[in-house]
């Protein structure tokens, strides 16, 4: 297993059911915001998930991946509480389990891969219903909700669908829209389930940079799954590898992203290569 080394501690860490170091090599619960611990998931009986441990620092980005299959989107609803699980997932210290789902959203974000959109809705209706932790039961949206809204469309370029039915936008569009819904809801910690695959070279730019800014501007905590190698280790400052349910690494983007666990873990043969900034960019290789 690799574990964390970025210098000063900053670096989100994960480590391998029983392991419990971080970036500086010692215990540091305090310094991240997210902690999963011993996070095991059974669907239809089946173990999908076990023992799974996370440390993601506040202000931190990890990046979750894998193979298909391995568990990265269980993973993310689990900690997005939309899944039972057993184990712990902390906030600052606090378990959401014993959350109301309420007090949970405020907290958490989570934009999920590909769920049903309601075809009739518009635009500005759905990204608004990230709004509901904060509105009050049987009252309504207020100015404030309406302009944070009306704000994350505009940076997301969406503010000239507003209007539009879900059901009449194109998937790349869908998936920006998801996005929006998630970051109106303003939680400290956001989970991506694979962001940027229907999107096109240009909005994934936009939407992974956004991301970037808000990270570093209010300090979100970030988890993404993420197919595209390269894409994560240009923007995560840690990386999760799973497989088969469990963590198989963890580290910086530098360590976990190399030819040989790539190789091991996704079956495939790749080169790789160090990009600017040291980033390790991930290119396949005809066998
Ligand atoms: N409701 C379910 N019941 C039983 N098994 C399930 C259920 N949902 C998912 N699985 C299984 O759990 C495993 C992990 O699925 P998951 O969607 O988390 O993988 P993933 O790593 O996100 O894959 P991908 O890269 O293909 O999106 C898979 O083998 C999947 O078939």
């Amino acid at each position: 297993m690799t574990t964390t080394g970025r210098e000063g501690g900053d670096t989100a860490a994960a480590g391998r059911e029983g392991g419990d170091v971080t970036a500086a090599g010692r215990e540091d619960d305090r310094a991240s915001r997210l902690r999963v611990r011993d996070l095991s998931v059974v669907l239809d009986r089946r173990t999908v998930l076990s023992g799974v441990r996370l440390d993601v620092r506040a202000g931190g980005w990890l990046a979750v991946i894998g193979a298909n299959g391995a568990g990265k989107s269980t993973l993310l609803r689990a900690v997005a509480g939309v899944l039972p699980y057993s184990g712990e997932v902390l906030v600052d210290g606090a378990p959401v389990r014993r959350l109301r789902p309420r007090e949970r959203a405020r907290l958490i974000a989570y934009a999920p891969q590909s769920p049903a959109l309601p075809a009739d809705m518009t635009v500005f209706d759905y990204a608004l219903l990230g709004r509901t932790p904060y509105i009050p039961y049987l009252g309504r949206e207020d100015r404030r909700d309406r302009e944070v809204t009306a704000s994350v469309l505009e940076r997301l370029d969406l503010a000239v669908l507003a209007a539009r039915p879900l059901g009449h936008l194109s998937g790349g569009e869908r998936q920006r829209v998801v996005l929006a819904r998630a970051l109106v809801q303003q939680a400290p910690v956001l989970l991506l389930d694979e962001p940027t695959t229907a999107l096109d070279l240009g909005h994934q730019q936009q939407v992974m940079e956004l991301v970037d800014r808000l990270r570093l501007a209010d300090g979100l905590t970030v988890v993404t799954t993420l197919h595209d190698l390269s894409l994560a280790g240009q923007y995560a400052d840690a990386m999760t590898l799973v497989s088969a349910g469990r963590v198989a690494a963890s580290g910086t983007p530098a360590e976990v992203l190399t030819g040989e666990l790539i190789g091991e873990h996704f079956d495939a043969r790749v080169r790789v290569s160090t990009g600017p900034g040291g980033r390790p960019e991930v290119h396949l290789e005809r066998p």
